[in-house]
């Protein structure tokens, strides 16, 4: 099973609130949005995986304490936990976005966040994560790899959940 995280940072403008979003260059989810992300190196904490993709990807600087554990999702592919993604959101981060190989950052009204351009699910739960709830889901997808061929079949979704048992906080 992969671990892996996103990140979202927000920031309040006069016109509303804005998330930065990626356009994913290569890899998993290739030519879509996402949140800036990937998979846990080993060793690491999935907020310190998070602080780093998130510089590494857009070069944007965030403390570990400021993550917001927003949602945990799992993906199931044919059957099997295929990847487990702890999602963070942030308002709180230092240093202007910049291209990288793996991302071009965009800053998108959240009531404008292009969902005909991002994985299947995403339309189910980041509306919630981006409003300030927490969200469990588990999401099933069929017809082998890669996952973002597969076919998305089957979801369920738990809104308000907690992630602040004492065993979970700096998850
Ligand atoms: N928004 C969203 N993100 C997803 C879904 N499924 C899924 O794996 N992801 C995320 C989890 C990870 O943050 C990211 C995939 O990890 P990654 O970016 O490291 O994958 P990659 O294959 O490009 O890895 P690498 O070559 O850069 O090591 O995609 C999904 O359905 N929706």
């Amino acid at each position: 099973m992969i671990e892996a995280t996103l990140c979202f940072p927000l920031r309040d403008l006069e016109s509303g609130t804005e998330v930065l979003l990626i356009e994913k260059r290569r890899g998993l989810g290739e030519g879509w949005y996402n949140g800036p992300g990937g998979k846990l190196e080993t060793g690491e904490t999935p907020r310190e995986c998070a602080v780093r993709e998130t510089r590494e990807e857009v070069g944007l600087e965030v403390d570990p304490r400021d993550l917001e554990k927003a949602a945990e999702l799992t993906f199931l592919l044919d059957g099997a936990i295929h990847t487990f993604c702890h999602v963070y959101r942030t308002t709180q981060f230092a240093g202007e976005p910049r291209e990288s190989p793996e991302a071009r950052p965009e800053w998108v009204d959240v009531d404008d966040v292009p969902y005909e351009q991002m994985w299947e699910d995403d339309q189910l739960w980041l509306p919630h994560v981006l409003a300030g709830e927490t969200v469990a889901g588990e999401f099933q997808f069929e017809g082998g790899k890669p996952l973002d061929e597969a076919a998305f079949v089957d979801h369920d979704i738990e809104r308000g959940v907690s992630f602040d048992g004492a065993a979970r906080a700096n998850e």
